[in-house]
């Protein structure tokens, strides 16, 4: 029950969210720019996209725990809030991200 609750609020999240249109804060911008971004305009599927490249990139996950990212010496954290956080929770996820950024009048 729990995973299906989880997915389906993942999936739901998505769904409301995917293709709306963004303009990250410059501090997420530069790490997005990091992970390969090259422009200034993303939808929401686009700015998880380049977090989850930069994440793995510079291997910020627990190697016991990976669901685990851990931020704190990172300029992740600084951007997100946290020193670490789950990949397990997209809500809280959605709610750090959506505090660094704008929305693109279209
Ligand atoms: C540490 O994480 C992982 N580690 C491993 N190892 C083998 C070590 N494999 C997969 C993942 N992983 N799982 C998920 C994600 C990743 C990678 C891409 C970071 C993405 C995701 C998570 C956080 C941000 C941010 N800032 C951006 C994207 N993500 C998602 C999170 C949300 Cl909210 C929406 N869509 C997603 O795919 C997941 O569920």
């Amino acid at each position: 029950e729990r995973m299906s609750e989880w997915h389906r609020s993942s999936s739901q999240i998505n769904t409301l969210d995917n293709d709306k249109l963004v303009r990250p804060k410059e501090k997420l911008h530069i790490l997005l720019q990091q992970a390969g971004a090259d422009k200034d305009v993303f939808t929401m599927k686009e700015v998880i996209f380049y977090l989850g490249q930069y994440i793995m990139k510079k291997q910020l996950y627990d190697m016991k725990q990976q669901h685990i990212v851990h931020c704190a010496d990172d300029p992740l954290g600084a951007v997100l809030g946290v020193d670490s956080f789950s990949v397990k929770e997209p809500r809280v996820l959605f709610a750090m991200i959506t505090q660094n950024l704008l929305a693109v009048k279209n």
